[in-house]
C-alpha cells in the first residue's frame, strides 16, 4: 500500500512502524501502555561521521520524553535505531525490559510500537475516518475466509467496535468534522493530526513523534499538548517547538552532534549551561 506524504508524492508506508499498517500479530515490543523504554550506549556511523557516541538514557513507564538538539545532533538517527529502521554498531534498546535490538521493525510496530514522521505519512485517497480505521485493519477480523463470507456476529461485533474506536479517537484529535474530508485535501497540519490519530487508534506501547507541532496552529498545538498529556503511553518526542516541549515533556535528552549532553527535567534543561551553550553557540 503507498501513502502520499506532503508533497503529493507517494510514499511507501511498508515500514510497518507507522498505525501497524500491513502487518499481524503481536510480538516485538508488547507490554501495553506504560512500556519503559532504555536505550545504552547506542552508536551510530555513517562513514566518517558518528550520528550518535554512546547515546545512553531510560524513559519511565508511561512518561512523555523529548529529545531535543540543533540540527544534525542525531534526533532522527535515535529514532530509527528505536523503531528498528537502523541497526547501531553497538549498544542496545530494550523495551519493557527486553532487548529489541535485533528485532526487525514489523515486529516492533506488530509489538505496539507507533511512530509518526517529519514528513506526514497518510493514505491521501482515504478518508480521514478510513485512515484511522485502516490503522486497525492490521489484524483482520479473525476468522479466516469463513467468516469474511458468513458475516459471523462475531466479525460484525468487532466492526461495530473498530467504528466506535474511530470516532472516539477521531473526537480526542479534533477531527471529527473532517472525518469525511480525503486526507490528500488537508493542509499539512491537519495530515499530522491525522497521522497522530492513526498511531493512537489501538492503544500504542510505545509512540514516537517527530516535530508533532510542525504545521499545526496555536489552537491545534494546544489541543495536541493536551492529547499526549492524557496518554498513559510511554512517548518520546523530537520537537523544535521550545514551548511546547516545556510544557509537555516529563524531561528531556539533549543530543549534540550525536552526543547525551544533558538529561533531566524541563526546569533543570532550561538552566544547563551546556545546553545554553550547544543552542546559542
Ligand atoms: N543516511 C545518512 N547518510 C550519511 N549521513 C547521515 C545520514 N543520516 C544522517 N546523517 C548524518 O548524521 C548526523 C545526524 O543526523 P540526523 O538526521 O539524525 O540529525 P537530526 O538531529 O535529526 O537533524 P535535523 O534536526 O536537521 O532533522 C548528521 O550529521 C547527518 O548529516
Amino acid at each position: 500500500m503507498t501513502m502520499s506524504g506532503e508533497t503529493g508524492v507517494e510514499r511507501d508506508g511498508g515500514t510497518g512502524v507507522n498505525g501497524g499498517t500491513g502487518v499481524s500479530g503481536g510480538e516485538g515490543v508488547s507490554g501495553g501502555t506504560g512500556t519503559a523504554l532504555t536505550v545504552e550506549a547506542v552508536s551510530v556511523s555513517f562513514g566518517g561521521v558518528r550520528a550518535l557516541s554512546d547515546v545512553s538514557f531510560e524513559v519511565p513507564p508511561g512518561q512523555v520524553c523529548g529529545v531535543i538538539g540543533p540540527n544534525g545532533a542525531g534526533k532522527t538517527t535515535l529514532f530509527d535505531v528505536i523503531s528498528g529502521l537502523r541497526r547501531p554498531v553497538s549498544g542496545s534498546v530494550s523495551v519493557a525490559g527486553r532487548d529489541t535490538t535485533a528485532v526487525p521493525a514489523v515486529r516492533r510496530a506488530r509489538g505496539g510500537l507507533r511512530r509518526t514522521f517529519q514528513r506526514t505519512q497518510v493514505f491521501g485517497r482515504l478518508t480521514v475516518a478510513d485512515n484511522v480505521l485502516a490503522a486497525m485493519e492490521w489484524r483482520g477480523g479473525g476468522g479466516g475466509l469463513l467468516a469474511d463470507l458468513a458475516g459471523w456476529p462475531a466479525r460484525r461485533r468487532l466492526e461495530r467496535e473498530r467504528r466506535r474506536r474511530v470516532e472516539e479517537v477521531l473526537a480526542l484529535c479534533g477531527l471529527t468534522e473532517l472525518r469525511d474530508a480525503y486526507a490528500a485535501s488537508l493542509p499539512v497540519g491537519q495530515r499530522r493530526l491525522v497521522e497522530l490519530a492513526r498511531a493512537l487508534a489501538d492503544d500504542p506501547a510505545l509512540l514516537l513523534l517527530d516535530e508533532p507541532t510542525s504545521g499545526l496552529d496555536a489552537d491545534q498545538t494546544a489541543r495536541l499538548g493536551e492529547v499526549v498529556r492524557s496518554l498513559d503511553t510511554t512517548t518520546l518526542l523530537v520537537e523544535h517547538d521550545m514551548g511546547f516541549v516545556m510544557e509537555v515533556c516529563d524531561r528531556l535528552v539533549v543530543l549534540d552532534l550525536g552526543r547525551v549532553i544533558a538529561v533531566g527535567t524541563p526546569a533543570e534543561i532550561r538552566d544547563d549551561p551546556a545546553v545554553r551553550a550547544a543552542y546559542l553557540g
